[in-house]
């Protein structure tokens, strides 16, 4: 949105920034503008966002600092298909060119248009067009989100980027905030039409207001009844000063929820559930139970077109390109570089302790035993005579090794594929929705997808992104297990974790009886391969 208050700043065509040549203005919203520019050293397409001090009251100077703060803090630990990534950022000092001294800029990758552009430019009473996959990209995304304790806080058409493949990724954080319990705090700024009831009764203390997980999933309703109606928001009123209003009247009773009927049957459920008046009510539909009902209800069309971005290989991988992959994958987890120049980002199972709680295997990675040739190996590693893939042992060590938690071992992990696939990087379960080495949901895939073989892309059906997804989802299953205060067998719950979900286990406090057989077996290769 251009703010008719502040004139985009105007960067010529041609300027050098941040390694970058701008090539055009993209568009402005309140706090900076946004250009398109190529990469001086390759020339790939790339978009500056510019955000600057300029202009600003001292009171403003420090809201947008808080702003700039947050949206590269989180911009940098960004690392999933349905986020934005941001490749680089840099302070100017440009003290001969005031606009732009003292500007932050974000050099991220470049989407073709956001989901606002995709919604104006649909006719009412009709979704858009792949509506489907649309919607459970995004919550893939905010699902990401959620798991590591962080609220987007302005989720809307214009901050979901549709990508020239045309995937969709959430964008803009300078609103996200990190979880201190159940809240986090932000400046009290938020788009009218998006932010829940509640938000507008809410008092604005020294640190912000308070926000929780909820508002995501109340503008994930708002977005979802938007994408499946060709743009029309849930609640009457021309302004969104007067859609505002509606929403709080039908929180405080006084007005029933009225869908339009353009929105079809089985998404009505789930976007009422998403505007459940009562907060309360709200924060009980969690990111990863939406993005299970969202999945459920897209249904397989939407993992189809999922599926289609990222062609699955029908043919085997012939033994030379595998290990080619699995040697770039390797070199990725030796020291992936973050699009920001640091470190990679710790998985989400590095920021946790190791509990040392020990599981079923007792694997401590310290000590060893002894493979056939009576040397002694680490404990938990692959045996030299067993039947793990040659090419794979490389990848699926490092996957183990990358996680803190002394039950994720590569035995281990070599286990579970085997059970899951034989490790038949082609396998294919159509009727369950599972597919490649790893047996891969895509939808859920898309939550933890990693790039194992640093081609660029996160494919199921390629053997080292689905092992180092799978190594990242089972790590954090582990830690989940942990903080639930699960201590005996913990290999046997990750694994049934993986078949099932992290709750189903968690709740039961043991395996469930219907994925009691898959653990089993797994547990049986687990036992031949650590002797
Ligand atoms: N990485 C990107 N690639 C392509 N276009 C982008 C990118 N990031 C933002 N844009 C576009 O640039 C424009 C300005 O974005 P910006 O985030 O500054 O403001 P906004 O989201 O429109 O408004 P506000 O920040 O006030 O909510 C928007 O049209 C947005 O879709």
């Amino acid at each position: 949105m251009n703010d008719p208050g502040r004139p985009p700043l105007d960067v010529p065509a041609g300027r050098l920034v941040a390694g970058t040549r701008i090539t055009g203005l993209i568009g402005s919203g309140s706090w900076g503008s946004v250009y398109a520019a190529e990469e001086l050293a390759d020339g790939a397409p790339v978009a500056v966002k510019f955000l600057r001090p300029d202009q600003l009251t001292p009171g403003q100077r420090r809201t947008m600092a808080e702003l700039v703060e947050r949206e590269v803090r989180f911009s940098r630990q960004a690392d999933h298909p349905g986020l934005v990534r941001t490749l680089r950022t840099a302070t100017l000092d440009e003290p001969d060119d005031p606009p732009l001294d003292g500007a932050v800029v974000l050099v991220m990758e470049r989407a073709e248009r956001s989901l606002q552009d995709l919604l104006a430019a649909t006719a009412p009473h009709t979704p858009v067009p792949e509506a489907e996959r649309l919607l459970t990209e995004i919550c893939a995304g905010l699902a990401h989100m959620h798991r590591h304790g962080w609220v987007h806080g302005d989720l809307k058409g214009a901050n979901i980027l549709l990508m020239p493949g045309g995937a969709a990724r959430l964008a803009d954080f300078g609103l996200t905030a990190e979880l201190e319990g159940t809240h986090a705090y932000v400046p009290p700024l938020g788009s009218p039409d998006h932010v829940p009831p509640e938000w507008w009764s809410q008092r604005a203390g020294s640190r912000g207001v308070p926000l929780r997980p909820g508002a995501d999933v109340w503008a994930f309703g708002v977005l979802a009844h938007q994408v499946l109606s060709g743009g029309l928001h849930p609640f009457p009123g021309a302004t969104a000063r007067a859609r505002s209003l509606a929403a709080q009247s039908y929180a405080r009773g006084a007005s029933p929820l009225r869908l339009d009927q353009s929105v079809p049957e089985r998404w009505r459920g789930l976007i009422t559930a998403c505007l459940a008046a009562d907060p309360a009510e709200r924060g009980r539909l969690d990111a990863a139970e939406l993005l299970r009902r969202v999945s459920l209800t897209a249904g397989p069309e939407a993992g189809c077109e999922v599926r289609r971005r990222r062609p699955r290989r029908t043919v085997p991988l012939v033994a030379g390109a595998l290990a080619l992959a699995l040697a770039a994958g390797a070199a990725a987890l030796a020291g992936t570089l973050l699009p920001g120049g640091g470190e990679s980002p710790p998985p989400p199972a590095a920021t946790a302790t190791s509990g040392g709680q020990g599981g079923q295997s007792g694997q401590s990675g310290q000590g060893g035993q002894s493979d056939q040739s009576g040397q002694t190996r680490p404990a938990g590693a692959i045996p030299e005579g067993s039947d793990v893939p040659v090419a794979l042992r490389e990848v699926i060590t490092g996957t183990a090794r990358r996680c803190p938690e002394p039950e994720v071992t590569p035995a281990l992990l070599a286990a579970m594929l085997k059970a899951e696939s034989g490790f038949d990087a082609a396998a294919a379960r159509p009727q369950s929705d599972e597919y490649g080495i790893a047996m891969w949901t895509p939808a859920v895939f898309n939550a933890w997808a990693q790039d194992g073989d640093n081609d660029g892309d996160r494919d199921y059906m390629s053997a080292p992104d689905a092992i180092v997804s799978m190594g990242n989802y089972v790590c954090w299953l582990d830690q989940q297990f942990k903080h639930r205060g699960l201590s005996a067998g913990l290999p046997a719950l990750v694994v049934a974790g993986y078949r099932t979900s992290d709750k189903t286990v968690a709740d039961a406090g043991r395996v469930p009886d219907r994925v009691r057989p898959h653990v089993d077996q797994v547990m049986k290769y687990l036992a031949e391969y650590t002797g």
